[in-house]
Formats: C-alpha cells, sequence, structure tokens
C-alpha cells in the first residue's frame, strides 16, 4: 500500500474537558498517514487520480474548527470517519497532538489507526 501524508497540521478549536477550555481555542496538531494506491496518477499525471492532500486538509481543518468535543479521542475518530467516508482513503493513521496541555510534557495526544489495510 502507499502512502499520502499530511504533517503537522494546525487548527486552533474549542477542545477540552475543564470548563476553562469550553472559553477558548487550543491548538491541535495532526500528523496522517493515508493509505491509497499512487500508480495511477503516476501514470496519467493527473490529480484527479490520486488523493488531493490539499483537499484533504482543508475538509479536515473546517470540521475540526467547527468541532467543540471535549477528548481528543472524538476528535481523531470523527476526523477518521470523515475522510474514510469523504475521500477514497482505504486504511489511515491520525496522530493528534494538543501540545501545551501538560505543563510537564512538550506534547500529548492520541494515535489511531482505521480501516483495512493491505
Ligand atoms: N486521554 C485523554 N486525557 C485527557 C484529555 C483527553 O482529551 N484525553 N483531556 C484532558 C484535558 O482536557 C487537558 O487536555 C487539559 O490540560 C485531560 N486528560
Amino acid at each position: 500500500m502507499d502512502i499520502v501524508f499530511i504533517k503537522q497540521l494546525e487548527v486552533r478549536t474549542v477542545i477540552g474537558v475543564f470548563d476553562w477550555e469550553r472559553e477558548i481555542k487550543q491548538k491541535l496538531v495532526f500528523d496522517l498517514q493515508l493509505g491509497t494506491d499512487i500508480k495511477k496518477a503516476a501514470a496519467s499525471d493527473a490529480l484527479n487520480d490520486t488523493l488531493d492532500y490539499k483537499a484533504i486538509s482543508h475538509a479536515i481543518h473546517d470540521f475540526v474548527e467547527a468541532s467543540e468535543y471535549q477528548l481528543v479521542e472524538t476528535v481523531a475518530e470523527k476526523v477518521a470517519e470523515m475522510v474514510l467516508r469523504d475521500f477514497p482513503v482505504k486504511w489511515l493513521s491520525i496522530e493528534l497532538n494538543k501540545p501545551g496541555a501538560v505543563s510537564i510534557a512538550q506534547s500529548v495526544g492520541v494515535k489511531i489507526e482505521r480501516g483495512q489495510r493491505g
């Protein structure tokens, strides 16, 4: 399986379980791997034959920016559902970072894999 990837996609949104977190926007950072087959696009040199990382990046940005979930787990799961539903992605991994959420750690978050690999 080939991979189209998106690194360090940043979104500011309402995220968190504490009252003060419901009043502000915080930064979430996404690293994604999107499983696909790039052979057709490599042969045709046509964007229509591959995953458009720009379209997917903006779809994720707009979806997360408009969301107001409490847990990073929920954000990751909902993003995975949306990408698998709206784009021809067979498998994906999402690493979702919430930098600064824990003062003694550089970052915290979750990493999930969804869909069928291979
Ligand atoms: N596994 C998780 N643990 C915690 C989360 C979370 O989303 N998933 N969230 C918080 C708070 O919102 C925290 O980010 C505030 O600093 C605590 N633990």
